[in-house]
């Protein structure tokens, strides 16, 4: 592409040397440089790449853009100097791949908890209505139905915009995107153009990175402001109701708000829920009339994310009648509160929750029809926000039994994870067991017939993260091992 014009996007304060006419390849890693390319130096939380300029070079980049002079040969390459690299990635990705999202509907979902399942139910209730759709997020990127291993949730603007465009070339009308707020916040998304925005819900976690629920909160609300200001397009919020943060949002955009929830006056409201051991009925009053739903997405929270995916394709253009069918046929999202299909006679579920609001409502979703006792592992990540631990374990005293382990120990030692969930707990019907296949195994050691297992935290992940290696893990097929075990019998795995 044209460099003139692609540095047209910016604020450039300085150039040094001569620009090529033309650039082949945008990056941010020195690693990945093309002949002819361009690299952007971003200073980042583990190294700095300013310090990767000269290897940049040496790969053949043509042109380095940074925040601060690098030591380079202005004969081999146009140092251009910006303010900012990180956001200056994003703009300058948009345009070296043609704005793409402004070929396409782009939803932008964003929320504590929420994001994963919202996106898979908006996607596959579009694929089911024989609409060639895109999804990314944490289980990665979906497009038309095959899937990409991503980084990060919401991933570096490069990445993003490269996605987008797929979508695009693949014929998708419409890309569902989870955007956490670090990537607001990094600028991962500057340059995108969201169509319609939705926000789940807003509780305690991440306090590591954004120190108080105040910046938490202000982090998300990047997603709504950035829907724009020019009125003549055709966007939308989309809000919790029951969710008192909603108000700032619907503050921070001048487009329509499709609000739903559970309380009196949202517009697509749930009522009369009744949640089973397989599924999940209630009557969801929408702007075209009652609906009587009954859906394999199970627990109260997930009538909460069906309606923020009926009320964002509503707005995006789609009949009520058409989403609903779709919603009665979806199988559950992976890993969130997915039955374990094994003939046994303990009853389990494996979830991802790992948020003190998440756990308490995974619980939820069971209390209705627990007969005897539930049982409920949670592990939390080494190395990341320590101050939700005992939080979550005080939610978890719910059960009757609680497992504390590990989800992702990195390099944090067991015992200290452990005994920082501990401190909350309510009651002592609890043990601490840091390695996660061994808890597991004790998990399903002490269930008895009738009882109810919840496997939190590692959800759709089949691996464990320790020290700097990934292990192979699933909570599922150990458990089941064991319970055939216990049980002298075999699971009958029904999938
Ligand atoms: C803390 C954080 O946000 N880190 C993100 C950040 O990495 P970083 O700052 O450590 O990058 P770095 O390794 O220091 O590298 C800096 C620069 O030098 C470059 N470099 C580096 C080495 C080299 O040889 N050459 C070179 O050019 C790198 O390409 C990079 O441009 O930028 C990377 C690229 O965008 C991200 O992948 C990475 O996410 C890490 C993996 C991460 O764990 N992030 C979490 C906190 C996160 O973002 N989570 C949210 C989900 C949250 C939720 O659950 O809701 C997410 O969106 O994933
Ligand atoms: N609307 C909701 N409200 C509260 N809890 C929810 C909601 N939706 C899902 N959960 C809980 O949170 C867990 C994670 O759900 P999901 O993956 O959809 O959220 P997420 O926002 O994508 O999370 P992450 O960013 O960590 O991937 C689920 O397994 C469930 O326990």
């Amino acid at each position: 592409m044209e460099t003139k014009k692609l540095l047209e996007q910016l604020p450039v304060k300085k150039v040094t040397g001569t620009l090529p006419a033309e650039v082949t390849d945008l990056t941010v890693d020195s690693r990945a440089v093309q002949p002819g390319g361009a690299f952007i130096c971003i200073s980042g939380y583990t190294v700095d790449g300013h310090d990767y300029a000269g290897r940049a070079l040496e790969a053949g980049a043509r042109v380095i853009i940074a925040e601060r002079p690098v030591d380079i040969d202005p004969e081999r390459a146009a140092l251009v100097l910006v303010d900012d690299t990180a956001r200056a990635e994003g703009l300058l990705a948009a345009e070296f791949y043609g704005h793409p999202s402004r070929a396409i509907r782009l939803i932008g979902v964003t929320g504590t908890n929420g994001k994963t399942s919202v996106t898979g139910i908006i996607h596959g209730i579009l694929r089911s209505a024989g609409r060639k759709s895109a999804a990314s997020g944490t289980i990665g990127f979906d497009l038309d139905g095959t899937l990409y291993e991503s980084a990060n949730t919401t991933t570096d603007a490069i990445t993003t915009q490269q996605m987008i465009r797929q979508a695009v070339i693949e014929g998708c009308d419409t890309m569902t995107m989870e955007v956490s707020s670090h990537g607001l916040v990094e600028g991962r998304l500057s340059g995108t153009e969201f169509d319609i925005a939705v926000f789940t819900n807003l509780t305690h976690d991440h306090l590591d990175f954004h120190g108080t629920m105040d910046h938490y909160g202000y982090a998300k609300g990047l997603l709504f402001s950035q829907l724009g200001q020019d009125t003549s397009q055709k966007k939308a919020a989309v809000l919790n109701i029951d969710d008192p943060w909603s108000e700032r949002y619907r503050q921070m955009t001048p487009f329509p708000v499709y609000s739903y929830g559970l309380a009196e006056g949202a517009m697509f409201r749930a009522s009369g829920i009744n949640l089973e051991a397989d599924s999940t009925s209630f009557t969801m009053e929408t702007p075209e009339g009652q609906f009587a739903v009954k859906m394999n997405l199970l627990g109260e929270f997930n009538v909460h994310n069906a309606l923020a995916a009926t009320a964002a394709l509503h707005a995006s253009g789609m009949p009520i009648g058409e989403i609903l069918d779709g919603l009665a046929m979806l199988p559950p999202v992976k890993g969130r509160m997915e039955k374990v299909q094994a003939d046994l006679p303990v009853t389990m579920y494996i979830d991802y929750a790992h948020t003190p609001d998440a756990i308490e409502k995974a619980i939820d979703s069971v209390l209705p029809y627990k007969k005897n006792k539930l049982i409920f592992l949670i592990g939390t990540g080494g190395n990341r926000d320590r101050s939700k631990r005992p939080t979550m374990a005080e939610k978890a005293s719910v059960a009757d039994y609680v497992v504390l382990t590990t989800d992702d120990p990195r390099d944090e030692p067991y015992d200290s994870i452990t005994s920082e969930l501990a401190a909350g707990m309510k009651h002592g019907q609890f043990a601490c067991i840091g390695d996660r296949a061994e808890a597991v195994r004790h998990a399903a050691a002490v269930a008895e017939e009738g009882d109810i297992i919840i496997f939190a935290g590692k959800g759709h992940e089949d691996y464990q993260i320790i020290g700097r290696t990934k292990y192979p893990h699933s909570d599922a097929a150990i458990a089941i091992e064991e319970l055939e075990r216990k049980f002298g019998r075999k699971a009958g795995v029904r999938k």
